[in-house]
C-alpha cells in the first residue's frame, strides 16, 4: 500500500487509482471493473461455515466476523471492490427499533411505524451506536490494500417500506396508504430516515469507505411523478449530506427503468441498472455526466457458461459508448448460485475488456 495520500480523504493513492473508482469517476480504465451485489453471503460455503449458529444481525455486530465475510469474495473471485458486510436494517436496529432478520423471511419489525407518535422512535444515529462498524472498517482497510471498500445503506423509501409494513412486502399497501393519505407525516418520516441514513453513510466514509451505494430496492413500485414528489427530496438530502467527501455515490433500485433519470438527479454519480433495460438505453434515459453499473440478470448464472458469456458480451457491447461502466448483476447474487460461475464471470469481463 502506498503511503501517499490521494486527493480524497485518507484514501491511499493506489485505491484512488483503482479501476473501480476510475470507472465511477468516468476516467479511462485498464479493464471494466466488476463487483457483485451480495457477493458475500449464502452463495459461499466459507460464509455458511463462519456464520453457523450466529444470527444475521449479531454477525453484523462482530467486527472480526464482518471483516472476514467481507474479504471472502475478494479472495475467491478477484472482484475489483469489496462491499461492507451488513444489511440495510442495521442502522435501524442500532437506534433501538425492535427488529430481527428472520431466516427465509427477511427483516421483521415488531411494532410497525404508522402514526405521528411512532416517529419519536426514530432517533438520530450517532457514531457510538455503530462503533462495531468503525472497528470493522479499520480491520478491513488494512487488509484490503488497494481494493476499494464500498459502504452502503438503504434509501429512505425502502427503509420506510420495511418500517411501515413490518416486514418484506409485495404490494407495499400500508406504505402507499400512508404516503398518499398523510403526505405530511410521510414527508416527515422520510426526512427522519434521510438523517439516519446520512449519518450512517458518514460513519462509513470517515472509517474508510471509498464509495457508497444507496439501495432503493423497492422504489420501482412507484410512478415517476410520485417518486419525484414523495421520495426524491429525502434521497437528495442523503446524497447532499455526503457530497463534500468526494467519494462516488451509487444509487440502485429494482424495476426502476422509468425512474433512472430521476434517481440520477437525486444526486448519484453512478446509477445502478437492473437487467430489464439495456445499458445503452439506460444511458439515454439517465443523460450525460453519470457512470452506469450493471446489469446481468442474476438468474442467468444458473444457465450454461456459454449463455452467461453471450449475455455478458451483449452487456459489454451496450456499455462500449458509456462514459463509465462498472459491471455488476442487475440485483444481488441469489443464495444458490454456484460460486465458480461468479469467479468465471469476473475473469471473463476482465479478459474481454483488457486495454
Ligand atoms: O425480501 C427479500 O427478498 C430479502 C429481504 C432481506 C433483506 N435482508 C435480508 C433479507 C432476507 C434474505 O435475503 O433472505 C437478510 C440478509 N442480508 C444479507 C444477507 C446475507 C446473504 O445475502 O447471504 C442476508 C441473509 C441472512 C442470512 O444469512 O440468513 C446481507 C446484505 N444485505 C444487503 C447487502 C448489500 C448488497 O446487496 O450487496 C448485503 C451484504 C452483501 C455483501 O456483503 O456482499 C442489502 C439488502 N438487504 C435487504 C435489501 C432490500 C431488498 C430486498 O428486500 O430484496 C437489500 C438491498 C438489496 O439487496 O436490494 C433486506
Amino acid at each position: 500500500m502506498s503511503a501517499e495520500q490521494s486527493p480524497v480523504g485518507k484514501q491511499p493513492t493506489a485505491t484512488y487509482d483503482s479501476a473501480f473508482l476510475k470507472a465511477c469517476r468516468r476516467e479511462p480504465v485498464p479493464h471494466t471493473p466488476v463487483w457483485f451485489m451480495r457477493q458475500a453471503g449464502r452463495s459461499l460455503p466459507e460464509y455458511r461455515k463462519v456464520r453457523e449458529g450466529i444470527p444475521m444481525l449479531e454477525s453484523c455486530m462482530r467486527p472480526e466476523l464482518v471483516a472476514e465475510i467481507t474479504l471472502q469474495p475478494v479472495r475467491r473471485h478477484g472482484v475489483d471492490a469489496a462491499i461492507y458486510f451488513s444489511d440495510i436494517v442495521v442502522p435501524l436496529k442500532a437506534i433501538g427499533i425492535d427488529l430481527d432478520i428472520k431466516p427465509g423471511v427477511g427483516p421483521v419489525v415488531e411494532k410497525p411505524i404508522r402514526t405521528r407518535a411512532d416517529l419519536a422512535r426514530l432517533r438520530d444515529l450517532t457514531p457510538e451506536d455503530v462503533s462495531y462498524v468503525t472497528e470493522a472498517y479499520g480491520l478491513l482497510t488494512r487488509e484490503l490494500g488497494a481494493t476499494p471498500l464500498i459502504g452502503f445503506a438503504g434509501a429512505p423509501f425502502t427503509l420506510a417500506s420495511y418500517l411501515v409494513e413490518g416486514g418484506p412486502s409485495r404490494n407495499h399497501e400500508h406504505t402507499k396508504a400512508l404516503m398518499y393519505g398523510d403526505p405530511q407525516l410521510w414527508a416527515d418520516l422520510l426526512d427522519r430516515l434521510a438523517d439516519i441514513t446520512a449519518a450512517f453513510l458518514k460513519v462509513q466514509i470517515e472509517a474508510g469507505a471509498s464509495a457508497v451505494q444507496l439501495f432503493d430496492s423497492w422504489v420501482g413500485a412507484l410512478a415517476p411523478a410520485d417518486y419525484r414528489r414523495f421520495v426524491q427530496p429525502a434521497s437528495r438530502k442523503v446524497f447532499e449530506a455526503v457530497a463534500g467527501y468526494g467519494v462516488p455515490r451509487i444509487h440502485f433500485g429494482v424495476g426502476t427503468g422509468e425512474l433512472l433519470r430521476d434517481m440520477g438527479e437525486a444526486g448519484a454519480d453512478v446509477v445502478g441498472v437492473d437487467w430489464r433495460v439495456p445499458l445503452d438505453e439506460a444511458a439515454r434515459r439517465v443523460g450525460p455526466g453519470k457512470a452506469l453499473q450493471g446489469n446481468l440478470d442474476p438468474a442467468l448464472l444458473f444457465s450454461t457458461t456459454e449463455a452467461v458469456e453471450a449475455r455478458t458480451r451483449e452487456i459489454l457491447d451496450a456499455a462500449a459508448g458509456l462514459e463509465g461502466h462498472v459491471f455488476n448483476l442487475g440485483h444481488g447474487v441469489l443464495p444458490d448460485t454456484d460460486p465458480d460461475a461468479l469467479s468465471r464471470l469476473v475473469e471473463y469481463v476482465h479478459t474481454r475488456t483488457a486495454r
